[in-house]
C-alpha cells in the first residue's frame, strides 16, 4: 500500500532565538512511498548532488532508526530550496523518521520523533516546527533531552527573499564564535527571553523590535549575507514588523502585514538585489501522512 509523507519547510532563529525558536512555513517536501524494490530508489529533481539510493538523507535517516526495513521506491517532490535557510535537511530527516516509523510499525510518539530528529540534526529549532507545526520554542539539554513548547505565531505574511546561491548550514555555523563573554550572553539571552514572552503574549510590536536585536549569530554571519541589512531597511520602509536571517541563511524573512506585501515586493524589485521573493504564511500543522 503506497502512502505519502508531507513535511513543511521551517524558518529558524527568528533573530535572537538561535538554535531554539522556529516556525513552520507554507512550502513542502512530499515523499511518495511506492512499491518495495530490491534496492532503494529515490526519484527526485533536486540535482545530481543529492543521492538516489540508500545514501539519500531521507533513506539514511530511516535506516539509522530501523536498519531492517525493506527497500522501496520513493518519489520526492520538494518545494523547499536546498541549503538556503528554509530547513530542507530537517524536512528530509523528518520524512526519514516517518518512513521508518511506518515501514517498521514503530508507533513512535511525537516526543520520540523529536528526540531522534534533534539528535540527527544537532539542534531542535527546525525539526520541532516540522513535526509540530506553527511556532515552537525548544531546547536540547546537555544530557540530550529535548523540551519543546508549541505556540501560535500571529497571522502575518512572511516574505522570504531567497538568494540564488547556496549556503550550507555547516559553512554558516563555522563563522560563529566558540565563546561569548558573560555580559554579552546575558544581554543576548534576555533579548531572546523577552521575544518569546512577546510572541506568547501576542505583542507583535515588541516581538518585531526584538527579532531585529539578535546578538548570538547575525553579526558574525553578516559578511556571508550582505543583503540582510538592505532588506531590513526596505522592510522598515514598507512597514514590516521585522526582518531576520532565516536559519543559517542566506534567505531573509520579512514579517509583514498582508496589505503591505506588494509595497515590499516593489521595493525589493527596484533594489537590484538578485533573488526570488516568496510570499509565505505560517503552516499551522506539522508533518502529515496521507
Ligand atoms: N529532500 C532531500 N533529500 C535528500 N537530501 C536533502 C533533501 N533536502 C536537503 N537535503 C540535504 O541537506 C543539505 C542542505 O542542508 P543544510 O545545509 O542544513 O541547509 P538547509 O538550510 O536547506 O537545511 C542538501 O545539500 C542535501 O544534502
Ligand atoms: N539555528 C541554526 C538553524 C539552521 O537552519 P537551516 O534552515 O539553515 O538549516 C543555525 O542558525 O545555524
Amino acid at each position: 500500500m503506497s502512502f505519502e509523507i508531507i513535511v513543511p519547510a521551517t524558518s529558524a532563529n527568528l533573530g535572537p532565538g538561535f538554535d531554539s525558536i522556529g516556525i513552520a512555513v507554507s512550502r513542502y517536501l512530499k515523499v511518495k512511498v511506492e512499491a518495495s524494490t530490491a534496492s532503494w530508489q529515490v526519484e527526485h529533481q533536486l540535482g545530481k548532488d543529492v543521492p538516489t539510493d540508500e545514501r539519500n538523507l531521507i533513506v539514511k535517516t530511516a535506516l539509522q532508526i530501523a536498519p531492517a526495513i525493506q527497500p522501496h521506491h520513493l518519489i520526492v517532490d520538494s518545494e523547499i530550496p536546498l541549503a538556503r535557510g528554509l530547513g530542507s535537511s530537517s524536512s528530509a530527516i523528518i520524512a526519514g523518521i516517518e518512513l521508518a516509523d511506518h515501514l517498521a510499525e514503530l508507533n513512535l510518539s511525537q516526543l520520540e520523533k523529536l528526540q531522534l530528529a534533534t539528535k540527527i540534526e544537532g539542534h531542535p529549532d527546525n525539526v520541532a516546527p516540522a513535526i509540530l507545526g506553527d511556532l515552537t520554542v525548544s531546547t536540547y539539554t546537555a544530557d540530550q533531552q529535548v523540551f519543546s513548547i508549541k505556540g501560535h505565531f500571529p497571522e502575518m505574511a512572511l516574505m522570504a527573499f531567497v538568494p540564488p546561491t547556496e549556503l550550507l548550514t555547516t559553512a554558516s555555523r563555522s563563522v560563529l564564535p566558540a565563546k561569548l563573554n558573560f555580559s554579552t550572553a546575558v544581554k543576548a539571552s534576555s533579548i531572546g527571553n523577552t521575544l518569546v514572552a512577546a510572541l506568547f503574549a501576542g505583542d507583535l510590536k515588541q516581538a518585531g523590535q526584538l527579532m531585529e536585536q539578535d546578538q548570538f549569530h547575525e553579526q558574525y554571519r553578516a559578511h556571508l549575507v550582505p543583503h540582510l541589512a538592505k532588506l531590513r531597511t526596505l522592510g522598515h520602509q514598507a512597514g514590516a514588523i521585522a526582518t531576520y536571517l532565516s536559519g543559517a541563511g542566506p534567505t531573509t524573512m520579512t514579517v509583514i502585514d498582508l496589505k503591505s506585501c506588494q509595497r515590499f515586493a516593489d521595493l525589493v524589485a527596484a533594489s537590484g538585489l538578485s533573488g526570488e521573493l516568496l510570499q509565505l504564511k505560517v503552516e499551522r500543522q506539522g508533518v502529515v501522512i496521507r
